[in-house]
């Protein structure tokens, strides 16, 4: 899918460039690509939606139906789709406002439209240097390494080049708009809002793909953690700045999934609440940091169940907006579009995170975010190019 840049409005407020002005800015890339996770858009999709998703990963057939049923309750759509299309304008309106008129394009790993046919397109259009931005900001196999990996098959049979932006979730734009929207939710709880604690929530994944997770040398934790645990405290120390109090803050998980037995990073926010609860938390924000707009796991293990659960338990709950297509957001992603472009050009160019927190790396060293399962599986943005990853899994 592409949007086409004459269709796009410009801000009103601010003095658009000439036309071509800025279009050397992106260089040596000549289009952009928003590499997503895709989702069903009408019921008859979300069996096949699944089964794409979970193709050889050894989910329970019981998780299936259940997470079936979390599509049915939503008319069988996921959001995301939309969401993704919304973020496509938005980024087009920002491009244009800088001048920059690269074609962007967007495809999806589980869903149309498929990042394989997209980046055919793409070569078929004569593209051959690209630019992508994974709508995922943390690095782990699942949110960096699995994308890459699908981008490498994409690109086979085509001289396609493709480079990525670096993890994003700590660069000022997103955490600018997660302050500002856990801001809102705290407000949105009136008297409630002082005393509320923030809950800041990620997918669970499993703990030996979190331990696995970020370059070497790793904590024991892994990358995916830290990473999390940063931001969540550089959202609560500005939120606390601008309030002029302390609220606690806590790291939790949603969705997991796989087998009982494997064992995946906890604790369940649900389970938190009930424990907040317990020990007398008055009330609290829920702020997803781990999602950049509002998804199913959004929508439904936080809107519907977490919700639900602090009703029961009498704990008064509000959650915080996702990024989405927050002003500050869109114009740090071109921001760092900006960036990855310079450094493209061999050029040094500043590279801002909030607090001092991790700095993204644009090619992934070879042994960051292993495939578990299987370690052979070339990825693109790699450093030494898409090769096999070298060393056998630990467990
Ligand atoms: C880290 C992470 C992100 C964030 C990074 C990113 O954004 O990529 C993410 C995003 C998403 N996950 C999504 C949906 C699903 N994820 C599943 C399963 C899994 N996710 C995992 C991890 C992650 N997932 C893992 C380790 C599994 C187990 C199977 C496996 O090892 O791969 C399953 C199978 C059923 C289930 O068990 O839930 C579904 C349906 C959707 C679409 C939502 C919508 O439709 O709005 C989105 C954005
Ligand atoms: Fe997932």
């Amino acid at each position: 899918m592409t949007l086409d840049h004459r269709t796009t409005a410009h801000d009103d407020d601010t003095t658009p460039q000439p036309r071509g002005a800025g279009s050397t800015l992106l260089a040596p890339y000549d289009s952009l690509l928003l590499v997503s996770f895709g989702g069903p858009e009408q019921p008859d999709d979300v069996v096949p939606f699944l089964e794409n998703v979970t193709r050889g990963r050894g989910i329970p057939r019981e998780r299936l139906v259940e997470v079936g049923q979390h599509y049915y309750l939503f008319g069988g759509r996921s959001p995301i789709n939309d969401q993704c299309r919304d973020l496509l304008a938005a980024l087009r309106a920002e491009l244009d406002r800088r001048g920059i008129d690269l074609p962007l394009h967007w495809g999806n790993r589980n869903w149309d439209p498929y990042l394989d046919a997209e980046v055919q397109a793409m070569a078929a259009a004569g593209h051959r240097r690209v630019l992508s931005v994974l709508t995922s900001a943390y690095p782990s196999y699942s949110s960096c390494r699995q994308y890459r990996e699908n981008l490498y098959d994409a690109v086979q049979g085509t001289a396609v080049q493709v480079d990525k932006i670096r993890h994003y979730s700590d660069h000022p734009g997103f955490v600018t708009a997660s302050v500002d929207a856990t801001l809102a939710a705290l407000d949105s709880l009136g008297e409630h809002g002082d005393g509320a604690r923030l809950v800041f929530v990620t997918h669970s994944i499993p703990t030996a793909m979190a331990e696995a997770s970020g370059p070497a040398p790793r904590s024991a934790e892994g990358g995916y953690l830290d990473w999390h645990r940063a931001v969540a405290a550089a959202v609560t120390r500005q939120v606390d700045a601008r309030r002029g109090r302390e609220h606690g803050h806590d790291l939790v998980f949603c969705s997991r999934s796989g087998p009982p037995n494997q064992p995946w990073a906890e604790p369940d926010v649900n389970d938190h609440l009930t424990a907040l609860h317990a020990t007398g938390t008055a009330a609290v924000v829920v702020v997803p940091i781990g999602f950049i707009s509002d998804h199913m796991e959004v929508i439904y293990d936080l809107d519907t169940e977490a919700s639900e659960t602090a009703e029961q338990l009498g704990l008064p709950f509000a959650r915080a907006a996702t990024a989405g297509t927050h002003p500050a957001f869109v114009s740090g992603l071109v921001d760092l579009m900006l960036e990855r472009a310079a450094a493209a050009r061999g050029e040094d160019p500043a590279r801002p995170v909030v607090d001092d927190g991790p700095v993204g790396w644009y090619d992934c060293q070879p042994d960051c975010c292993r495939n578990l399962r299987d370690p052979g599986r070339p990825a693109l943005c790699q450093v030494g190019g898409p090769v096999s990853t070298p060393s056998a899994p630990t467990r």
